[in-house]
C-alpha cells in the first residue's frame, strides 16, 4: 500500500512540474514588457486554481485535505448560505402549521414544504440516519437546483430554436390558430391537440439537453454496455449531447427528415426515424430526462412549463429575435449551455386582443 501511494506521489509531482513548465513556457511572461508581470500572476493563480488541484488531489488522495484554490471553502460557504435560506422558510412553515393547528378554521393550501413536513412525521425511521430538518430542508433544496437551470436553460432553447427557423414559427402558429384560435388564451387542455409544439419541444431537448452529462451512475453489478465489461462498481457518465447527435442513431435512412442530427427539424419526431419516440426514459435515442430509477422526477411539471410557456408565448406575441436563422448555432451551443448568458435579445409585440392580457 505504501509504494502505491509513493508512486501515486511521484507520478503526480512529475505530471505537476510538466504541466506547470508547459504552461508557463506558452505564456510569454517572460518577455518582461509592461504588464507582463500582471499577465505572469495570472498565469500562477490560474495553475493553482485549476492544474494543480485536479492533478494533485485526484492522483494522490492523501493531498485531499488541501484545499487549493479555495474550492472547498466556497462551496461550505455556498452551501451555508443555501442552509440559512431553508431554515429560514421551515420554520416559517411549522410556525404557519401550529396556527393552522390552533385556528383549525382557516383553510390554507399546503405547498411541497408542507406536505413534507407532515410525511416525514409518519415515518417510523429515517434511512442514515438524518434528522427530520435536514430531510425537508434537502429535498426541498434537490428540486430547486434541479428544476430552475434545466427549465429556463431549455426555455430559452426552445424561443431561440423557434424564432431562428420561420417555416417552424410558422407550422407553431398555424397549428395554434386551428386549435385554439384568437379570442382566448392558451390553456393547459388544449397542448394534447398540439401535436407539432410537443415535436418542436422533443427536438429540442434532443437538440441541446439542458443536462449535456448525465449524474453519474455506479454500476451495482457487472455488465457489458456496447461490448465493453463494465466491473461492478464502476462510474459512468452518460454523454447525452454526443448520444442524440449521434448519426448512426438518428440518420441515414434516406427520410429527408431524418437526414443529418445536427439540423433543429421537428420532423423528424412525427414522419421520421423519431416518430413514435418519446422523452420519458423508454427509447434510449432521446432521454434528456435519464432513464430509470434515479431518472429525473420533475420530468411531468418540466415538460407541462415548456410547453406551455412555449404556446403562449407564439400564440400572444408576435417576437423578433436579434439573431437570423443562419447562426451558427452548433458553435453557440459549443461555447454556452445557456443563451441567455450570451447576447440573445427579443422584441415582443401582442398580438391578441388587448383584454387577454389582463
Ligand atoms: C427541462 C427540464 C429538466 C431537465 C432536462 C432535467 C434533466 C435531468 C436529468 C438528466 C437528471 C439526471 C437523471 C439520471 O441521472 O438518470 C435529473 C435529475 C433530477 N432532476 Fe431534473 N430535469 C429537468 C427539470 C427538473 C425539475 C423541474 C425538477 C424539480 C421540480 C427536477 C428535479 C430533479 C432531481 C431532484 C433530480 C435528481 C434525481 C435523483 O438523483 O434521484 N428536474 N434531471
Amino acid at each position: 500500500m505504501a509504494w502505491l501511494l509513493l508512486l501515486q506521489a511521484t507520478v503526480g509531482f512529475a505530471a505537476s512540474v510538466i504541466l506547470f513548465w508547459v504552461f508557463l513556457s506558452r505564456s510569454n511572461w517572460i518577455a518582461g514588457e509592461k504588464g507582463e508581470g500582471r499577465k505572469f500572476k495570472k498565469a500562477i493563480e490560474r495553475f493553482f486554481q485549476l492544474l494543480v488541484p485536479s492533478i494533485a488531489l485526484d492522483a494522490i488522495p492523501l493531498l485531499g485535505w488541501v484545499d487549493w484554490g479555495g474550492m472547498k471553502k466556497d462551496m461550505k460557504r455556498t452551501a451555508a448560505e443555501m442552509d440559512s435560506v431553508l431554515s429560514v422558510w421551515l420554520e416559517e412553515h411549522k410556525m404557519r402549521e401550529k396556527k393552522r393547528g390552533k385556528d383549525s378554521g382557516e383553510e390554507e393550501e399546503a405547498d411541497f414544504m408542507d406536505v413534507m413536513l407532515s410525511r416525514v412525521k409518519e415515518l417510523q425511521q429515517i434511512e442514515g440516519g438524518y434528522d427530520e430538518d435536514t430531510v425537508v430542508k434537502a429535498t426541498c433544496l434537490a428540486l430547486i437546483i434541479g428544476g430552475t437551470d434545466t427549465t429556463s436553460v431549455s426555455l430559452a432553447w426552445v424561443l431561440c430554436f423557434t424564432l431562428s427557423h420561420p417555416d417552424v414559427l410558422k407550422k407553431v402558429q398555424d397549428e395554434l390558430a386551428t386549435h385554439v384560435g384568437d379570442r382566448r388564451n392558451v390553456e393547459e387542455a388544449d397542448l394534447k391537440n398540439l401535436v407539432y409544439l410537443q415535436a418542436v419541444v422533443k427536438e429540442t431537448l434532443r437538440f441541446a439537453p439542458a443536462v449535456g452529462f448525465v449524474v453519474t451512475h455506479e454500476a451495482m453489478e457487472e455488465c457489458a454496455v456496447g461490448g465493453f465489461r463494465v466491473p461492478a462498481g464502476t462510474r459512468l457518465l452518460v454523454n447525452l449531447r454526443k448520444m442524440q447527435l449521434d448519426p448512426a442513431v438518428w440518420g441515414g435512412d434516406g427520410n429527408d427528415d431524418d437526414d443529418d442530427p445536427s439540423e433543429f427539424r421537428p420532423e423528424r419526431f412525427l414522419t421520421g426515424r423519431g416518430a413514435g419516440v418519446d422523452v420519458r426514459g423508454q427509447h434510449f435515442e432521446c432521454i434528456p430526462f435519464g432513464s430509470g430509477r434515479r431518472m429525473c422526477p420533475g420530468l411531468s411539471f418540466a415538460l407541462r412549463v415548456i410547453h406551455l410557456v412555449l404556446a403562449r408565448m407564439v400564440h400572444g406575441f408576435e417576437m423578433k429575435m436579434n439573431i437570423s436563422e443562419e447562426e451558427d448555432w452548433k458553435k453557440r451551443l459549443r461555447i454556452a449551455a445557456d443563451p441567455s448568458a450570451s447576447d440573445v435579445k427579443v422584441l415582443l409585440t401582442p398580438r391578441l386582443p388587448s383584454q387577454l392580457y389582463e
